[in-house]
This record gives C-alpha cells, sequence and structure tokens, in this order.
C-alpha cells in the first residue's frame, strides 16, 4: 500500500525521497485507525482481554503494525490475580497477527499516540512497561521507558499530531536526564543529590529458588527481608522493606550511606536501588540490592564455633572495632550495632567481618529516638540514646562494647575483658573511641601472637 494514501492528516514526511523514507523521517498521524484486531483475542484466549484503544504507525516499513491498549489480568508467580493495562504492539504478517519486532520509534510513536487518546498518566505508563510484552519476549529489541514515552507524547502534542486536552505529561526528561528512572521513582525525581546510578529494575534480576519454587532468604529483620538474587552472573542480596514500617526516603538513605562507606571495604559492596512493584501489598517500592555475603551473623557463628581459637576471636573482634572506626572517619554514625548486624565470611583459615544493616545509620548527625517507652528493651543502644539523647560516636562505642562482651560470654577469652569495659562505660565521656579499642585490641593479640611464639 502506498503510505501517502493514508493522507496527511495521518503524518508527515520531513525529509527523504517519496516511497523511500524511513520511519525517523514520520512524526505520527493526529487520528490513527482504531482496528478490531478479533484474531489478537483469540491469540490470548485464557484472559479476558478488550482492546480500548488501538493504532498504526504508517510510517514503518510495514504498514499493518498495530498498537493497542487493554486491560488484562496478570497472573502472577503465586498465582494471585491482578488488574492490569497492558499495552501490545502487533503486526500483521501473512500468517495472522503475531508479536512484532517493531522498531524502538515505531514502538514509542503509536504508544505515544495511544496514551494520549486514552489520556493515561506517566504512572500508566510505568505499568504498561512493567507488563508489556517487550518484558516477556526476549526478542523485543527494546522495552518500552517511562520518560521517553512520556516526552514523545508531548512531543507530539506540542507539535500539534495529537490532539486533545490531555495535560497529564508533564516532560520527565527536564527534569532529570540523566537517569529514566526517576519518572518511576517520583519523589526523587525532584531532589538535585537524587542517585543517578545504580537504580535498576526488578525485571533484571532473577530472584534465586529453591526447590519448592519460593524466594531463597538470605535473612529476616524488623524491617523486611533479605533474598538471594542474581543480576547477570553475579549473586546478589536484595533487601525488601516492609511496607507497613519503611519509607522510600528510608531506603534511598541506607543506600546512600552504604554507597558512602563502600570503600572501607567492611560493608557489602556494590549498592544499587531496585524498584520493585509499586503494587506489591506487602513491600514498599523500592529495594536495596547489594554484594550476597557469603557468611553467617557474628551471633550464628558464635553459637557454632565459641571453641575456635582464642587469636583468631581477638583477630574477628579486631576487625570489628577497625570496621567501626572506619565507618566513623567516615562520618557516619551506625546507631545499631548488634551481633546479628555484624557477619562472619570464611576463606580458608581467614575470616572476614563485614557489618550489615544502615537501615538508622546517619551521616554527619546523630538520631534522637521519640518514643523512648519501649527502649528500654533495645540493650545493645547506650543508655542515654534510650532515654532520647541523641546519638553520636559514643554511644556506636557502647554498642561495640555490647558485642565485645557477647564474644567475651560465649568465648570466656578474659583478654577481651578490659576491651570491653572502656567500651561501655555508663558515661559516655569515659568511653573510648573506636580507634583507641582497635589500637587495645591490637596490643593484646600482638601480645597473644609473642605468648604462642614463645611457648
Ligand atoms: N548483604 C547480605 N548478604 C547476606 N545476608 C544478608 C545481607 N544483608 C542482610 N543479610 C541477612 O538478612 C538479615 C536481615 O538483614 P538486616 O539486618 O539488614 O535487616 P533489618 O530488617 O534491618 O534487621 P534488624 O531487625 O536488625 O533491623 C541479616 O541478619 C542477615 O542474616
Amino acid at each position: 500500500m502506498n503510505p501517502e494514501e493514508f493522507g496527511h492528516q495521518l503524518f508527515t514526511v520531513h525529509r527523504g525521497v517519496q516511497g523511500a523514507w524511513s520511519h525517523h523521517d514520520v512524526d505520527m498521524a493526529t487520528h490513527l485507525p482504531v482496528t478490531p484486531l478479533p484474531k489478537y483475542t483469540d491469540w490470548h484466549s485464557p484472559l479476558d482481554r478488550k482492546v480500548l484503544s488501538g493504532g498504526r504507525f504508517p510510517g514503518d516499513v510495514d504498514n499493518n503494525i498495530v498498537s493497542s491498549i487493554y486491560p488484562s489480568n496478570y497472573v502472577s508467580q503465586n498465582l494471585l490475580v491482578r488488574r492490569r493495562v497492558g499495552l501490545s504492539c502487533t503486526c500483521k504478517r501473512n500468517s495472522g497477527f503475531q508479536q512484532s519486532n517493531l522498531s524502538y520509534t515505531g514502538q514509542l510513536h503509536s504508544l505515544a499516540s495511544c496514551m494520549v487518546r486514552e489520556n493515561y498518566s506517566p504512572r500508566n505508563v510505568s505499568e504498561w512497561r512493567r507488563y508489556s510484552p517487550s518484558q516477556n519476549a526476549p526478542e523485543t529489541p527494546h522495552n518500552f521507558d517511562a520518560c521517553h514515552l512520556t516526552d514523545m507524547a508531548v512531543n507530539l502534542q506540542e507539535s500539534g499530531y495529537i490532539s486533545g486536552e490531555s495535560n497529564t505529561f508533564t516532560r520527565l526528561s527536564e527534569k532529570k536526564k540523566t537517569n529514566p528512572h526517576h519518572a518511576v521513582l517520583g519523589h526523587l525525581s525532584d531532589r538535585e543529590d537524587a542517585p543517578r546510578q545504580d537504580v535498576h529494575s526488578h525485571h533484571q534480576l532473577r530472584l534465586v529458588r529453591d526447590e519448592y519454587g519460593l524466594p531463597v532468604i538470605l535473612g529476616k529483620g524488623s524491617f523486611g527481608e533479605v533474598r538471594l538474587a542474581s543480576y547477570g552472573n553475579k549473586k546478589m542480596a536484595v533487601k525488601y522493606f516492609t511496607r507497613q514500617y519503611s519509607k522510600l526516603e528510608d531506603v534511598v538513605n541506607e543506600y546512600e550511606i552504604l554507597q558512602h562507606i563502600e570503600g572501607t571495604g567492611c560493608v557489602p559492596k556494590l549498592p544499587s536501588l531496585i524498584e520493585t512493584d509499586p503494587d506489591d501489598p506487602d513491600f514498599c517500592g523500592l529495594a536495596l540490592g547489594m554484594e550476597a555475603i557469603d557468611g553467617v551473623t557474628l551471633d550464628e557463628y558464635l553459637w557454632k564455633h565459641p571453641n575456635i581459637s582464642n587469636l583468631v576471636w581477638i583477630e574477628i573482634a579486631m576487625q570489628i572495632v577497625s570496621a567501626i572506626s572506619k565507618i566513623h572517619k567516615k562520618g557516619v554514625l551506625i546507631n545499631d550495632i548488634k551481633t546479628n548486624n555484624i557477619m562472619i565470611t570464611k576463606q580458608g583459615n581467614k575470616h572476614e567481618v563485614k557489618i550489615i544493616d544502615f537501615g538508622l545509620a546517619t551521616i554527619d548527625h546523630g538520631l534522637a529516638f521519640k518514643n523512648t517507652s519501649t527502649m528500654s528493651e533495645f540493650m545493645h543502644l547506650a543508655p542515654e540514646v534510650r532515654c532520647g539523647v541523641e546519638s553520636d560516636q559514643r554511644s556506636d562505642v557502647f554498642s561495640l562494647g555490647v558485642v565485645l562482651d557477647t564474644i567475651l560470654a560465649f568465648t570466656e577469652i578474659e583478654e577481651l575483658r578490659i576491651p570491653t569495659e572502656v567500651c561501655v562505660q555508663a558515661e559516655p565521656a569515659e568511653r573510648i573511641s573506636a580507634s583507641g579499642a582497635r589500637r587495645l585490641l591490637q596490643l593484646i593479640r600482638d601480645e597473644m601472637l609473642i605468648g604462642e611464639c614463645a611457648s
């Protein structure tokens, strides 16, 4: 069919020779024919679909490309049935309708057009992106992107190719040019210091599952659960935050702190933010990805290995203290040091300590708990913090002392008593600093080494 038969109301050719132009030279038509797509419905027969809107992109090589928006049922892994809006780009070929490898521009044009006609907001577009066939069909060259689509819609509107009163669209790329994920992250896009890198979609992740098909859980805490996942060929831990107790800002805060202290080498590497399903009833819309530590918490390690040599325990204690000292030097307060938030990994005979969980951590200021009535049970926190006083490095040192005290209780290594006592002084001013405690433990370690050599 000669594309010009569609007439000027359908598209405009900017450049190129008549009959030999590509879709890059064409702007979208004002009104595209709505196509009933009967076969399409058959093709997806298990789902109850009704085409809301369909459109063609006449400039592509194949004139029978059709985009459509339809309501759909989405059946998730756990068999929950949810209602979604879906998008399809199909192509009528000899054998009937089939999913097409449309050009990216083609998809954007037809989608943007449909979008404006249906008056959908960018939020809806991100829904399409998530559940569009392009997510499920690896052969489709590009995934949709809310930012691009919205801008495309604005372009089409501004240049008069799409009529309609739609004022739903704001040009998202003007806010944040660098990272399209800001379109989805909403509140982050308004922040000048918003993270520009490391924001991934959960579609890029593969959760590692056990033999029953359930996600492998690395651990659970009061704020959520940590699952094992793979990202490309990398294994990673993903911390999902309970919607009830966490805000997106909390997740971003933990991410930013982890990123700030990543270089100390004593925390999980490669922190990243992962957009999760915004409609998930359990977890909030962002998760925190990071290196999966191949080890166990100090708590577990103490139960399992109380009998490893004293020297190894002193080495472990020294590493813990040294990690806290390094983190303090970066201006960060952890505010939640406890045996469950310290992990031990073992490679051969060598132990390595990693501090995890920066959910309560702060940079360059302390943290004051407002509701102190229930704080008495948090025995790992300094007494003044439990009374509502703002935390500082000395309160972290108190918690560090509680950790050393726990190791002492399990292992009965008398050499740990003095470092413990100088940390858990009731009066903050009388507590040693983390770097002071590190030097003390170093001396103890050196003395033990000399003793071992002599014997
Ligand atoms: N990077 C990691 N690699 C492996 N396991 C991890 C990692 N991060 C956390 N875990 C596991 O998940 C558990 C819970 O994680 P985390 O302490 O961060 O959660 P939380 O909800 O903040 O806990 P809390 O109740 O202590 O505040 C940890 O105790 C640990 O067993």
